[in-house]
């Protein structure tokens, strides 16, 4: 069962000055968790989305991911952890517009390919990927590029790009910020569903009612939690 903790984690931004984003962050995640990270605009909660997911280092403080301390690992390890591991959900989608919905899910695999000795073919990685897109409910919709699809089903496209490595993390900054309420309660649902079959999902949202069916808050406030509960 996979979880995550972090320990006495800091971060420093060196700009004018030496500024400490994230002060003395400790948590464990649990596998099978769903958790939303709230706090007012600048409080740090992408900050430790990123460092949640291999994307920032912490400047102080351990993470550790199975068992595993992240802060030794190397760069390709990293991102080979990451790969497999995590996978990401933003706000805008992030697609490539000139790739079909199919193409934009199958690229991970591609990345996959790039760090992992054992290889995934190319008939597995069009079948995971219909796989991927089935799950969320587009098949109808596979050869179509992003800019023939509405927002919610872009932000589909990437829930499928995200899940089609079999991650045990899902992290979404803001997935539902760009999205109508009807759509926000649609994405809401499609995670909820990834949640059921063993995703472990975090969500950074300003949303309360997503925060509100998620089963955990945590609430960060200049940088440190100020609440962690159901
Ligand atoms: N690379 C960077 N260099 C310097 N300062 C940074 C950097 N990244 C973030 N910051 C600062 O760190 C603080 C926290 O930023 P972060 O993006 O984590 O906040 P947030 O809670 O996600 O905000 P929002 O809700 O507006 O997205 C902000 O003051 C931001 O300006």
């Amino acid at each position: 069962m996979s979880y995550i903790e972090l320990n006495g984690i800091n971060k420093y931004f060196e700009v004018a000055e030496r500024i400490n984003v994230l002060k003395d962050i400790s948590l464990r995640i649990h596998h099978g968790e769903m958790i939303a990270i709230m706090g007012p605009s600048g409080s740090g909660k992408s900050t430790l989305l990123n460092i949640l997911g291999l994307l920032d280092r912490p400047s102080l403080g351990t993470y550790f991911l199975d068992d595993k301390d992240m802060s030794l690992l190397k760069e390709k390890e990293r991102a080979f952890t990451r790969n497999k591991n995590i996978g990401f959900v933003f706000q805008n989608f992030n697609l490539i517009n000139e790739l079909s919905a199919l193409e934009n899910v199958k690229i991970n695999l591609q990345f996959y390919n790039l760090y992992s000795k054992k290889k995934v073919t190319h008939k597995e990685a069009l079948q995971r990927s219909k796989d991927a897109l089935i799950s969320v409910g587009l098949e109808d919709h596979m050869y179509k590029r992003p800019l023939q699809l509405s927002g919610g089903q872009q932000q589909r496209v990437a829930i499928a790009r995200a899940i089609v490595n079999n991650p045990s993390f899902i992290l979404a900054d803001e997935p539902t910020g760009a999205l109508d309420s009807n759509t926000t309660e649609e994405i809401m649902q499609v995670l909820k569903r990834l949640n059921q079959h063993g995703n472990t999902i975090i969500i950074v949202t300003h949303n309360t009612d997503v925060a509100n069916q998620c089963n955990r808050i945590i609430e960060l406030k200049d940088g440190e939690i100020v609440a962690d509960g159901a």
